[in-house]
């Protein structure tokens, strides 16, 4: 079966700055991988890129048809009720009147807002927003999910609830996941593999094998493996 996706020699520049320097990336279908790197490293532009957002300048890119994008901010639109927010873009040309209806309805009760279709997004908290988001990528039944940071905005609770949402949703789905995060309990907890982000390439990997759901007692060693790939001390993280 061929991957979701294939990354070969990708370069990206902004003015005289290289951030993305011949990377190389491949996904399997279905795989959940985590993306780590120090801030400003260039993850943010790898997933615009891969989005279709930004073009790249060298190197050959492959993507499957369908690709949902979620980000920190959930961009919800303020003047559009929920539902409507989770169908944008959708085309529904030729179907029922009420057929976007229904598909809103759905994915908002597979991310637990199924009371939520008809509110305004101004009046939900931060985790809401972020699940409508979730719900917005879903409806497209996407082959390959791209989040970035998605949970850093949200509290430790809010978090750890949402982590537990998006194993279900993928294990439901099964898109393939690119998942940006800095945060490397989270890419342990979550991802089949970690790969590391540093001058434009990935520099190191890691595969995590462990069973589901995990604890974080059972990544301690793979956790300062991490650590060590991204420069950073696990007293000073700690
Ligand atoms: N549109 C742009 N124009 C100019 N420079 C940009 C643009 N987008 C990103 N950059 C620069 O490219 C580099 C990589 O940015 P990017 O947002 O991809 O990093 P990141 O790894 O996602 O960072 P963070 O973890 O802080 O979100 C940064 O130096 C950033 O300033």
């Amino acid at each position: 079966m061929a991957d979701a996706v294939r990354v070969r020699g990708l370069v990206k520049e902004f003015g005289p700055r290289r951030v993305l320097d011949g990377l190389d990336l491949d996904l399997a279908r279905g795989e959940f991988v985590a993306l780590l790197g120090r801030s400003g490293c260039g993850k943010s532009t790898l997933l615009r890129v891969l989005a279709g957002l930004d073009p790249e300048i060298g190197g050959s890119v492959s993507v499957p048809d369908r690709v949902s994008v979620a980000f920190q901010q959930p961009r919800l639109l303020p003047w559009r009720r929920v539902w409507r927010n989770v169908t944008l873009g959708l085309r529904g040309a030729g179907r029922p009147k009420d057929w976007a209806r229904r598909v809103a309805e759905e994915a908002l009760a597979e991310v637990r807002l199924g009371d939520h279709a008809d509110a305004w997004p101004l009046t939900l908290s931060g985790g809401e927003a972020q699940r409508v988001s979730l719900a917005r990528a879903l409806v497209r039944e996407p082959e390959l999910l791209l989040l970035d940071e998605p949970f850093g905005a949200l509290d430790a609770l809010t978090r750890a609830a949402m982590h537990r949402l998006v194993a279900q949703l993928w294990r439901e789905h099964r898109p393939a996941v690119l998942f940006v995060t800095h945060d490397v309990d989270e890419a342990l907890l979550l991802a089949d593999r970690v790969v590391v982000l540093a001058a434009g390439r990935l520099v190191a990997e890691h595969r995590v094998d462990l069973p589901r759901p995990r604890r974080r007692a059972s990544f301690a060693d793979l956790r300062a493996d991490v650590l060590a790939d991204l420069g950073v001390d696990d007293v000073e993280a700690a």
